[in-house]
């Protein structure tokens, strides 16, 4: 196996880039290397800051041989061009979730991975980790049999209309900021339940605001396994799933977690029983980073938390329920 240490460029220093350098502190095998960015100066004092040895434009950071990946902080309609110049200059790939506003673009980012042969992974944290794992194992059967249902929303307030969330130019809307998580989880458990990936679409709903999906709602549905999941950059919705089963269900409060820590607690309830579930916490973003790392090391393309399948499958429905919701 190649070595597992890893060279990390951010390109994109603005603000989640922040909290993917404290990841990497917390990652096994990531160091943060070099910061690109389309302003040098930008990217020169992110780097000051982070104590980054490199900085520079993407093109410069992107033609260093001592860098091994990139983590792609970008907003999402730049995501696609850096992401496909990065495997190009042969670095694997870590990119913000969603990988793309379209599918088409998800296509080409996909064809140039396979065309490199360098990995890309969607950087979907609330994969990884002991409460993902264990919600896969719960859908995939067992104790409370095969799930029927999940219910899952994240929403916020963002305060401001102005900003990425609400730049039509820049693919802001809660769809694709936050909407993507609860329907990265549906994708998840239906594939652990033995379900199809590729839902049936039983309804879309969306408000606009500023040209953007400000809330939207998603009926869907997975085989057996139907899934209701509303999103919003402009009301505070429950951050809260549920897994419904037969006679039971699995409630997941702040399913979303932190942005530095993944979720913690699992409620199963049958009847009047109640069974609080306590797991471990990580740090999601150092475990995304390392997983990227194992699979550089051992030559694969591909993240099993995060399968291109997934990537694929996500991006059908974003693509679809968001051109549904802008349509009105
Ligand atoms: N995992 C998580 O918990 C979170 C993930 N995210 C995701 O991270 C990504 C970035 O979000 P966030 O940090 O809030 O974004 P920011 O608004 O902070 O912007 C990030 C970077 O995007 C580039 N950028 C900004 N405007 C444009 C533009 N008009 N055209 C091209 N590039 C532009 C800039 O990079 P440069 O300096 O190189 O020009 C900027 O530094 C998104 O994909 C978002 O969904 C966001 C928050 C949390
Ligand atoms: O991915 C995300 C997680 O949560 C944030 C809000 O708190 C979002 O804006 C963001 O894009």
């Amino acid at each position: 196996m190649a070595q597992l240490q890893t060279r990390w460029a951010v390109l994109g220093p603005g603000w989640i880039s922040r909290d993917f350098v404290v990841g990497l502190r917390a990652s096994e095998y990531g160091m943060l290397h070099a910061v690109g960015s389309s302003s040098a100066p930008r990217a020169a004092a992110f780097s000051a800051e982070h104590g980054a040895e490199a900085s520079g434009t993407y093109d410069e950071i992107l033609a260093r041989d001592d860098v091994d990946a990139v983590y792609i902080g970008t907003v999402h309609t730049a995501h696609a061009d850096l992401a496909i110049r990065s495997l190009e200059a042969g670095k694997a790939v870590l990119c913000e979730k969603p990988a793309s506003p379209t599918l088409a673009e998800v296509e080409r980012i996909l064809e140039a991975a396979e065309r490199t042969q360098r990995p890309f992974l969607e950087a979907f944290k609330t994969r990884f980790g002991p409460f993902a794992e264990s919600l896969r194992e719960l859908a995939a059967g067992g104790e409370l049999g095969a799930p029927r249902r999940f219910e899952g929303a994240f929403g916020f307030d963002a305060g401001t209309r102005e900003g990425r969330l609400f730049d039509p130019a820049v693919g802001g809307g809660a769809i694709l900021d936050v909407g993507c998580y609860p329907l990265a989880l549906a994708i998840d458990l239906a594939a652990a339940a033995g379900q199809p990936i590729a839902p049936e679409y039983r309804a879309f709903e969306a408000e606009l605001v500023s040209g953007v999906d400000g809330t939207a709602s998603a009926e869907l549905a997975f085989g057996d396994l139907t899934a209701g999941i509303a999103t919003s950059v402009i009301e505070n919705l429950s951050h809260t799933g549920v897994l419904r089963f037969a006679d039971a269900e699995v409630v997941l409060p702040n399913v979303w977690g932190s942005r530095t820590e993944s979720p913690s607690t699992l409620i199963v309830r049958r009847g009047t029983d109640e069974r609080i579930v306590e797991l471990p916490v990580v740090q999601p973003m150092a475990v995304e980073a390392d997983a990227l790392s194992l699979a550089l090391a051992e030559g694969r393309l591909e993240v099993p938390e995060m399968p291109w399948a997934h990537t694929r499958a996500a991006a059908r429905v974003l693509t679809d329920w968001r051109a549904a919701a802008l349509a009105g």
